[in-house]
C-alpha cells in the first residue's frame, strides 16, 4: 500500500458517490494490499471507518470553518476535507500539520492544485482553533446535540424516541461508536472453542470468551482473518453473538431438515449444521449467485457436506417443500438499524418510507416461510433491526393470519439475559445495553 491516504480517498468517494458499500469497498483495498505493512492497513482501516462513522460532526466542524458548505464541495475536496478533520480531531498519533500537508498533496496530485490552498486554509484553521468550535447546545434542543455529538441522522433519534426513553437512546446510539472486537463463533465439530483458542494464541491473537454464547470468542491484536490458521481451516467464522443466539433458539435435533431462507454469507446455516453433527440437511438460500457463492466459499472453508445452497428468491412459492421441513429460518433483509455501528452507510442510505417498503417484503417473505414448516415445527423469524414494525408487529402478523403459537424461550435464553418478551416468544436485543447487536429474534411453533 504505497499512500494508504490516497487508498482511503478513493473509497470515501467511492462510498460518497454510492457506488459502493463501505465494508465491501475497504475489505476489497485489505485483500489487493494483504501483504503490506499490518501499520499500514491499520491507519487505511481506521481512516475510512472513523471519517464515515463521525461524518455528521465532522460536516458541522466543517461548516464552520468553510464559507462553501461541505456538501457544495467536489467530491474528492469533500472527501479529503472529511479525513483530514477526522485525522485532527479523533487520531490523536497524527500531528495536525501532517494531516493537512498530505491533504494538499493529495489534491495537487489528482488535479485540484487550484483548491489545495482551500483545502489548507480550512484544515489549518479548525487545528489552530480546535477548542472554539461550536457544537448544539443539549439543553436547547437534544435531539440535535445527540445527532452532532454522536454522528446519527437526527431522524433516527426521533425514531427511536417513539420506542425507548431518552436515556436508552443515548446508550444505544454511544454504542455505535464504540470500538468493537471480532466476535467468532468456535464449530463444536472441529474441536470447539478450547481448540480454536489454542490455535489463536499460538499466532500471537488476543482471546476472551464471549458474553452469552458458549461457544463465542472475542479476538483483538490481529491483523488479517484469512492468515489465521483457525480461520483458514474452518474451525470458526465471524458472527455476532445476537446471531449466534438466534440460530442457537432453532434447538435443531440429529437428523432435521433445515430451510435457511435468507442465509447469505450462512451464518445462522453454519450454526445449525454444526450443531446436526454431520446428520440432517441444511438448505441455504438466497437471492443471487453472488450471494450463494458467499455460503459456497463458507462451506468450502469448513468442509460441511449437510449444508447445500441455492439461488432461490424468498418471494416465490416453492410449492415442492410446502411442509417439508422440521425447522425454517427467516432472517430477513432489514433495515439493519441494530448493526449501525457495523455498517457506517446504513445511517445514511436508510429512510422511514424504505423501511416501510422492507415491511412489505418481509411480509411477502413470512407468508411463504411459514408454508414450508411442518405440523409441530419451528420457525424462527429474525432482523438486525430496531424497528417495531420490522419486529414485534410482523411477529404477532405471523400469529394473527397463520396457524402458529409463539414458543416462551425464556429457558432457552443465556442465564444473564433476562427479557420479559422471552415469555410471548420474542426478544428485542439493543445495542449499548445488551452485550452484542441490536437484533430482533422470534420463535414460532406450527401447531
Ligand atoms: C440479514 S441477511 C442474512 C444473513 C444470514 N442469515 C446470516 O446469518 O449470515 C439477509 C439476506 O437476505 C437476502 N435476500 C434479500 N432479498 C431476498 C429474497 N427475495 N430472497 C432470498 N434472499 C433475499 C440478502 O441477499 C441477504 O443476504
Amino acid at each position: 500500500m504505497q499512500n494508504p491516504r490516497e487508498c482511503a480517498l478513493d473509497v470515501l468517494i467511492k462510498v460518497d458517490k454510492k457506488e459502493e458499500l463501505s465494508h465491501i469497498a475497504i475489505s476489497n483495498v485489505l485483500e489487493k494490499y494483504q501483504f503490506s505493512e499490518k501499520r499500514d492497513r491499520a491507519f487505511f482501516t481506521r481512516l475510512v471507518e472513523g471519517t464515515l462513522e463521525r461524518q455528521i460532526t465532522i460536516d458541522y466542524v466543517a461548516d464552520q470553518f468553510s464559507k462553501t458548505k461541505i456538501r457544495k464541495c467536489k467530491p474528492l475536496i469533500r472527501a479529503l476535507l472529511r479525513m483530514g478533520i477526522y485525522q485532527i480531531l479523533y487520531m490523536d498519533q497524527v500531528p495536525d500539520s501532517a494531516a493537512c500537508n498530505e491533504a494538499v498533496k493529495l489534491a495537487k496530485k489528482r488535479g485540484f492544485s487550484r483548491l489545495s490552498g482551500f483545502v489548507n486554509g480550512v484544515l489549518r484553521n479548525i487545528s489552530r482553533k480546535k477548542d472554539e468550535i461550536q457544537y448544539p447546545s443539549r439543553e436547547k434542543n437534544l435531539e440535535t446535540y445527540l445527532s452532532v455529538a454522536y454522528s446519527i441522522p437526527e431522524w433516527i433519534i426521533k425514531f427511536f424516541q417513539k420506542t425507548y426513553d431518552n436515556e436508552t437512546v443515548e446508550k444505544i446510539i454511544a454504542s455505535y461508536l464504540e470500538e468493537r472486537k471480532t466476535t467468532l463463533c468456535c464449530l463444536i465439530s472441529k474441536g470447539g472453542k478450547e481448540a480454536v483458542r489454542k490455535e489463536l494464541e499460538a499466532e500471537g491473537v488476543t482471546v476472551e470468551d464471549g458474553s452469552l454464547i458458549e461457544n463465542a470468542v472475542q479476538i483483538s491484536d490481529y491483523d488479517f482473518l484469512y492468515r489465521l490458521k483457525a480461520f483458514r481451516e474452518g474451525s470458526c467464522y465471524v458472527q455476532d453473538e445476537s446471531s449466534m443466539l438466534c440460530a442457537k433458539l432453532a434447538s435443531v435435533q440429529k437428523e432435521q431438515f433445515v430451510m435457511d431462507l435468507c442465509s447469505a454469507p450462512g451464518g445462522k446455516s453454519l450454526y445449525v449444521a454444526d450443531q446436526l453433527k454431520g446428520s440432517g440437511r441444511v438448505l441455504s438460500r438466497d437471492l443471487t449467485e453472488y450471494k450463494t457463492d458467499l455460503i459456497e466459499d463458507n462451506i468450502d472453508r469448513v468442509g460441511f457436506t449437510n449444508m447445500e445452497s441455492e439461488v432461490f428468491d424468498a418471494r416465490v412459492l416453492d410449492e415442492e417443500h410446502i411442509e417439508a421441513a422440521d425447522v425454517v429460518i427467516a432472517d430477513v433483509p432489514c433495515s439493519g438499524l441494530g448493526i449501525m455501528g457495523k455498517k457506517n452507510d446504513i445511517k445514511y442510505h436508510i429512510s422511514e418510507e424504505g423501511m416501510k417498503d422492507l415491511v412489505k417484503l418481509q411480509r411477502e417473505i413470512l407468508a411463504n416461510a411459514v408454508q414450508y414448516v411442518k405440523h409441530g415445527g419451528t420457525l424462527i423469524y429474525s432482523t438486525c433491526t430496531i424497528n417495531p414494525a420490522e419486529n414485534e408487529e410482523n411477529f404477532r402478523w405471523i400469529l394473527d393470519h397463520f396457524d402458529f403459537e409463539a414458543v416462551d424461550i425464556t429457558k432457552e435464553l443465556p442465564k444473564d439475559l433476562k427479557i420479559e418478551t422471552a415469555q410471548e416468544g420474542f426478544i428485542q436485543l439493543l445495542p449499548g445495553i445488551h452485550p452484542c447487536d441490536g437484533f430482533f429474534i422470534g420463535k414460532l411453533r406450527r401447531k
